[in-house]
This record gives C-alpha cells, structure tokens and sequence, in this order.
C-alpha cells in the first residue's frame, strides 16, 4: 500500500461520491494539495446492500457505516467522508469525529409528481418516504395520506415517483444542491413546520483516534459553529437513541457564540408529539444537546416510547 498517498473511504452512491469530492477539494485547497494526493476508495456497506426493508427494521444506522469504520481501523484507508445524519451516536473504539465541514441547506423539501405543495395533494394520496420522521410529520400535517416504504438513493426515489409509485415524496434538500438535482425540488419545507433530522446537511470526516498525521490535514477543514450544531445535535440524539424506531428530528442554530436549540420526537403516526428548546454558549453545545434530551424524555414520560413498539 503506498504511503503517501491519503486514502479516503467513502460509499459508492452518487450522492456519497460527490461528498467525498467535496471533502477532497476542501483538502486539496486548505493545503495547497494536487488530485494526485487522495485516493477514493469505495466501500460497499450492509445499507446498500440490503434494499428491500426499511432501515429501523435491520439495525439501523450502523449499516452504513460499519464496513467502512473496520476498513479505517485496518489502515485499508485514512479517513472516512459521511453524511452525519447517517452516523450512529457511539463510534467504535479507536475511531473519533475528526471534522465538520461547512453545513449545507439543512432543510427537506417536497416533490410532486403532479402538484407543488405537500398541503394540495389529494386525499389519501401515497407519499414515498422510508424515514420514520418524515412519515410522522407529514402525517402530523396530513392524517389521510399513505405513507409508503420508498428506498434506495436519491436518484431510484426520483425514478420511482416518475413511474408513478407514489404523488410525492421528501428528501433533503441538501442531497439534492450535491446532486446538482436542486430543480427537482417543488416546495422548500419549513423547518418550524418539518424540523429536519438531526445531523442533516453536515457532511463529517471520521478518523483514527491519535492519528498525527489526518489529524492536522483535517483540522484545517474543520467549520467551527457547524462542529458546534452538530455537537449539541448529536448529544441530544445519543440521549433518545434507545429506540430506533423513535422518530425524532430537531435542529440547533449557531449565531454570535450561541446555540439555539429546538428537539421534537413524535409517534409513527404523527399523532402525538413532544417540543424541546435549549440554548447557550457554544462551548456548552453537548450539554445543551444532552439536557435537553433528558428534558424532553422527561415530558414525553417512559409509556411515550412504548406506545408503538
Ligand atoms: N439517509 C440518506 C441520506 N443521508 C444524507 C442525505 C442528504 C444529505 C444530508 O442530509 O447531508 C440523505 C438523502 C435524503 O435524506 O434526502
């Protein structure tokens, strides 16, 4: 294996491939680096593997992520480029968040086949999501549509609501901007309306812990207040993790040095739902992300996640 060349892993969907290229570029040009420097490896993981049932029914989010984690601890590659939407709360021994880039649109928005605004389709309409938070919200603004499993990439969603099998469907709008798919959009979501998941828009750069030499190639990526976002988001989440068939979504704002949080988890259906706010420093991030877990854990009461499992 050479060695100087940094081997940055990654999934082999579009969408996975241009965030690595992004990760790529940003290093190229915080170090004055050719092309030449990086090398992308694709790694095929369990979640692109298995297509044909929803995520919350096989493990959930590890599937995307553990192929590519043993090839980081095996030194097969360097650094690992992901969405942080998709990244479990506990990483593996040994491996650590090393960066955040800078975050991208973190809101959802709506595609319709037919018409341009979630609130006009018709009644009883089927809506392709396979993301349990999706589900839960548009159910929560619309009872009467049918929600349908609809997986794979972005692009086989697309295909699959052009050939009819659902009126609509969500998707981030982030995905969409690194797809160069954005035209496909019909209507930008409103984040106090439908709160994205946390993590959404972020793309991160998992590494070995202790390794001196990504360490400081990655640090000069690192975008500081979405470091600080996604900190207070992924504590928030490590917090209700029990379940991942609890659909939870929410969001933290960074402005001058202050956080601003907003958490939400509700029933599959979207009939019952909890809203939690925290703010603070940014250097408190964890802590308000945590707190406000256990806040909104604390309001819900322990039958809340019960109620559908
Ligand atoms: N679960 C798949 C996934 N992971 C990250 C994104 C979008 C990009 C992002 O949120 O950074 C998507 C597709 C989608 O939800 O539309």
């Amino acid at each position: 294996m050479q060695t100087d060349v940094v081997r940055i892993g990654t999934r082999g969907s579009a969408l996975a491939l241009a965030q690595a290229a992004e990760a790529r570029a940003r290093l190229m040009a915080a170090h004055g680096l050719p092309e030449e420097a990086f090398e992308i490896v694709v790694i095929r993981t369990s979640g692109d593997r298995i297509q044909d049932r929803p995520l919350s029914a096989v493990g959930g989010k590890g599937l995307f992520t553990r192929e590519i984690e043993e090839a980081l601890l095996d030194g097969h590659i360097d650094l690992a480029v992901h969405s942080s939407k998709d990244m479990p709360t506990i990483l593996p021994e040994g491996l650590e968040i090393s960066a955040f880039l800078e975050r991208e649109d973190v809101r959802d928005v709506f595609i319709g086949r037919s018409v341009g605004r979630l609130e006009d389709l018709p009644q009883g309409a089927r809506l392709g999501t396979s993301s349990l938070r999706r589900q839960a919200l548009a159910l929560r603004l619309r009872p009467d549509l049918q929600v349908g499993m609809f997986r794979g990439n972005v692009q086989t969603r697309l295909k699959k609501l052009e050939d009819g099998v659902a009126e609509g469907t969500l998707l981030a709008l982030a995905g969409l901007r690194r797809l160069r798919l954005e035209h496909v959009a019909s209507e930008i979501l409103d984040p106090a309306i439908f709160p994205p998941a946390l993590g959404q828009g972020a793309i991160c750069i998992e590494s070995r812990v202790g390794d001196r030499r990504v360490r400081p190639l990655v640090e000069a990526i690192h975008h500081g207040e979405s470091g600080a976002a996604l900190a207070c988001e992924r504590a928030f989440l490590a917090v209700l993790d029990g379940s991942c068939r609890t659909p939870i979504a929410g969001l933290a704002r960074v402005e001058e040095g202050r956080i601003a949080f907003y958490g939400m988890i509700l029933t599959p259906d979207g009939r019952q739902a909890h809203e939690i706010t925290g703010e603070g420093g940014v250097e408190e991030a964890a802590r308000i992300g945590a707190e406000a877990g256990r806040r909104i854990r604390e309001k819900a009461g322990s039958g809340f996640f019960r109620t559908w499992e």
